[in-house]
Formats: C-alpha cells, sequence, structure tokens
C-alpha cells in the first residue's frame, strides 16, 4: 500500500513550495501535475480566469463544491478581499485530509473552512451553521451530474442573491450538458462562457459564468 495521488501531490508542495507564499504553492501543483502525474485540479489557464472573477467579484462570502486537493481552494483564497471566507465541501475524508495541509502550506487557513460531507446534505444547513446569509460567489468543481441539482437546492434555500456570481469548472470536457441548458434557458441566470483547455492538455474546456438575476 504506496501513497496515493493526493499523498504525492501534498509532498510535492512540502518539497518545492514556501510555507507562508500561495504563489509557490499553486506553481509546486502545476510542476507536479505537468511533470508528474496529471491531477483533475482546475489548472493554471483556466485558474487564471478563475482568478479575474475572483478579483472583479471579491466576495465577502464564497462558496466551492468539491475541494479535491485545494488547488483553487488556494487560488480563490489568495484573492478574497479583507474579511472574505471562503467555505468549501469535500466528501472524501482523505481528499479533505491533503487539502487542509495545502491550504495550511500556503498560510491561507484563516480564511478557509473545509467542510466534510456531501454538497446535497451540507448545504441546507450553511446558513444556520456558518451564519452565512448568502453568497457572493460559488465555484463548482465536483461530480458534474450534480452541478444542476446543487444550485437549484442553493437557490431553494435562498443562499443565492441578486448578482451571486457562479463560476462552473469542465462544463464541456468532461461536460455538465443539463446545468447548462439550464442556466443559459432560465431568466434567472445571465451567463458567458470563456473557453480554455482541459488542466494540463490541449483539449477543448471551459468555464461557464452565470450570474444570478432573483
Ligand atoms: C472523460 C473525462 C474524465 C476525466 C476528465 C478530467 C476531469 C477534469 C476536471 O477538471 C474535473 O473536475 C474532473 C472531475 O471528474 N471532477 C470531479 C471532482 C470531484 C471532487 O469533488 C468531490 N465531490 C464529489 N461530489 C461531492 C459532493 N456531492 N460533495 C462534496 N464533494 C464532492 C470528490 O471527492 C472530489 O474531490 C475530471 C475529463 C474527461
Ligand atoms: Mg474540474
Amino acid at each position: 500500500t504506496g501513497t496515493t495521488r493526493p499523498q504525492r501531490l501534498l509532498r510535492a508542495v512540502q518539497e518545492r513550495a514556501t510555507r507562508g507564499d500561495s504563489e509557490s504553492v499553486i506553481a509546486a501543483i502545476d510542476h507536479f501535475c505537468r511533470h508528474q502525474e496529471w491531477a483533475m485540479n482546475v489548472g493554471d489557464e483556466k485558474g487564471f480566469i478563475l482568478d479575474s472573477v475572483v478579483s472583479e467579484v471579491s466576495p465577502q462570502t464564497a462558496l466551492e463544491l468539491g475541494t479535491y486537493c485545494g488547488y483553487s481552494t488556494v487560488r480563490i483564497a489568495r484573492l478574497l478581499p479583507p474579511g472574505g471566507h471562503l467555505i468549501t465541501l469535500e466528501f472524501n475524508p482523505n481528499y479533505a485530509a491533503v487539502a487542509r495541509q495545502v491550504i495550511a502550506w500556503a498560510g491561507l487557513e484563516d480564511m478557509v473552512q473545509v467542510v466534510e460531507g456531501a454538497s446535497g446534505d451540507w448545504i441546507p444547513h450553511l446558513r444556520e451553521h456558518f451564519g452565512i446569509e448568502s453568497f457572493d460567489f460559488v465555484f463548482l468543481d465536483h461530480w458534474k451530474e450534480l452541478y444542476l441539482p446543487d444550485i437549484k437546492l442553493l437557490e431553494e434555500c435562498g443562499l443565492l442573491r441578486k448578482g451571486t456570481v457562479l463560476l462552473a469548472d469542465n462544463v464541456i470536457c468532461p461536460g455538465t450538458p443539463d446545468y447548462l441548458e439550464y442556466v443559459r434557458k432560465s431568466q434567472s441566470y445571465e451567463s458567458h462562457y470563456f473557453g480554455s483547455h482541459l488542466e494540463y492538455t490541449r483539449a477543448e474546456d471551459g468555464l461557464e459564468k452565470s450570474v444570478y438575476l432573483g
């Protein structure tokens, strides 16, 4: 029983990145994924688009669905404004354990809450548990067939407000057809597609930014 890929990714961060330097943590993960082992992080090319949307929204409250190793968690948290906070949901305890260490290595543990459990179970309890009124920004990067049910649940729980920005990874590859159709057809969303590539490859992929209109 050797190590898992997330554990090897964490070791690469601890060996190559400088504690407290989130840019070096991001660079260490991208290097690991390009030169050692591909992993399903949003990556540097789509990460640049993620950065620009997060900077534009400058969210006080942010939610991420699917932490995995914490790469996009670090990308988002490093750009939060003073007082900003990111809740990230991850149901695999092994991934959550690695992500917590990656986030801590980047020195961002005070801005981030890694919550272990399934999004469908947790979303109805976020308000009472974390005192969240609504989210300014939501990043979707978990199982692709859960994107649609989970934003519908966020709507039903009143956790979206006029202007909440949703950003969804992988809308082309692996693809999220039912989610795309919904946000592009619904009168409640204003959607825009940012074309890019599947992380660390030349395959087409992209991010869909959808603003909730209430
Ligand atoms: C055909 C094909 C295969 C793979 C790819 C490549 C490719 C590229 C990508 O950027 C991808 O994001 C993916 C992808 O499958 N991502 C799924 C990501 C899951 C993470 O989220 C966690 N999780 C899953 N459901 C939940 C849930 N309810 N509540 C909380 N956490 C959840 C899991 O525990 C994982 O931490 C795949 C491209 C094409
Ligand atoms: Mg993804």
